[in-house]
């Protein structure tokens, strides 16, 4: 299962939020004059090579896979990737290695993901967060709002020569088609402007959501022309998720949105109290949170603050004592799991009734496993919607269609679905 990961430049811990500085500047590194790979000049005959010209470090590797070295005086750092080669919508800069291995995923030769032939939210003004993305027609729990596949993915540990920073980000621009690059130009930069080069590391910093890749543990920043118009909430109704596989972002909604509401997801630590999320959010995102949730009277801000620092706790267990952290008791992982619905943080509910899950399998509590197998199951289907590879497998165990499955969940919620008829359908199909 895919989890989502929050928007993000990069990690500090577990690598879904956004560091300071996006790549590494090498302000005192020597040019490189013994490039162990042999470079073509920009003046080969490359349609992409005119768009090239405005850099004299900047070298094409190959003209198929579009690989260009971004500084040939750091031939092991930065390439870009351009797909396709000719008219590219997608770059990604990474290592030479790195977008080679990218260069030849499978996924090149199927055709991209069809996008939605009726998609359920409208790009709109949204007033104080500036633009947004509104269902313009109810949604249901678990619906795929939008899928896309990024425009920009870049890993942000690729070295930049300090006075190469404008010749980096310009190239990395440069191979794509003029109407990629107008999407990216027209993204949102929440941050100050003082040339060319801040604005655009201020789209990045401002709008990258994170994709995690199959060949890196650490997750990319990645733009995408419309998933990164959904504003934050502490609240959110929505939640991203990059499934590599098919290199596509994807957008669920986590409860039912009725028309006209704003679809958001979130930026950051939702299991951190308030006072933290704000600060987060003003210091790496720049902006002052101006969701429902920060805007709770204070009684009822200061018990979400308390709900969700004990679900936070709990998730911290988890990050150093695994999915059953020592000592861990299930009656209390579903007091938390509760906390987590009541606060509307599905994916931290999904996280705790796995690992309550866990636990009664530890224990031999076999009644307390297959609820919670259910219920668990129910919080990925809001995140991942019904074609997460979890719920169709555990169609496949009880012997039912997707399609009968997700019927069988839309009759009930959490804690109130028929167990016993699962609980039958399971041990009707281990009979078989
Ligand atoms: C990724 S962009 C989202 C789309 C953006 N609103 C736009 O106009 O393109 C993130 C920016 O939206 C605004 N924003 C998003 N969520 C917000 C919130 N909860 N409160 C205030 N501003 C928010 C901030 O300016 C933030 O830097």
């Amino acid at each position: 299962m895919a989890f989502g990961m929050k928007r993000g430049f990069l990690s500090k811990a577990q690598g879904n939020r956004k560091s300071a500085s996006a790549e590494r500047d090498i302000a005192n590194e020597a040019p490189n004059t013994s490039t162990a790979v042999q470079l073509k000049s920009l003046d080969s005959a490359v349609k992409l090579d005119a768009a090239f010209q405005f850099s004299n470090v900047c070298r094409l590797y190959s003209e198929n896979p579009c690989i260009f070295v971004a500084d040939d005086r750091l031939p092991g750092d930065a390439h870009y990737l351009f797909l396709p080669p000719k008219n590219a919508h997608i770059v990604f800069v990474d290592s030479l290695e790195s977008v080679q291995t990218i260069s030849k995923w499978a996924l090149w030769d199927e055709p991209p993901p069809s996008p939605l032939p009726d998609p359920p939210f409208l790009i709109q003004d949204c007033g104080a967060m500036g633009v947004g993305m509104c269902a313009r027609r109810p949604i249901a729990r678990g619906e795929l709002i939008m899928l896309e596949r990024p425009v920009y993915v870049s890993n942000p540990n690729v070295r930049i020569h300090i006075d190469q920073k404008a010749a980096f980000y310009t190239g990395a621009l440069a191979g794509l088609s003029p109407t990629t690059q107008a999407a990216i130009a027209a993204l949102r930069n929440a941050h100050p402007v003082s040339d060319d080069v801040s604005h655009l590391r201020g789209i990045l910093l401002t709008n990258a959501l994170a994709a995690k890749v199959p060949h890196t543990a650490t997750p990319y920043p990645a733009l995408f022309p419309y998933l990164c118009r959904a504003n934050h909430a502490c609240t959110p109704n929505a939640h991203y998720t990059f499934d590599a596989t098919t290199c596509t972002g994807y957008l669920h909604a986590l409860r039912a949105v009725a028309a006209g509401e704003e679809i958001t997801i979130g930026y950051t630590d939702l299991a951190a109290p308030r006072a933290q999320r704000r600060a987060e959010l003003r210091t790496r995102y720049a902006f002052e949170c101006t969701c429902a949730a920060c805007g709770l009277p204070e009684a009822r801000g200061a018990a979400s603050d308390a709900r969700r620092a004990a679900i936070g706790a709990y998730l911290t267990r988890m990050k150093t004592g695994g999915k059953v952290p020592p000592g861990a008791h299930r009656a209390a992982v579903e007091v938390l799991v509760r906390a987590a619905e009541e606060e509307g943080l599905v994916e931290c509910a999904s996280i705790l009734a796995l690992s309550a899950l866990r636990i009664a399998q530890r224990d031999g509590d076999t009644t307390s496993e297959l609820r919670l197998l259910v219920d668990a199951m129910d919080y990925v289907r809001a995140l991942e919607g019904n074609e997460s590879a979890g719920f169709l497998a555990l169609a496949e165990r009880l012997g039912l269609t997707p399609p009968e499955l997700a019927a069988i969940y839309d009759s009930g919620t959490p804690g109130s679905f028929d167990y016993a008829f699962f609980g039958q359908l399971m041990a009707n199909h281990k009979r078989r």
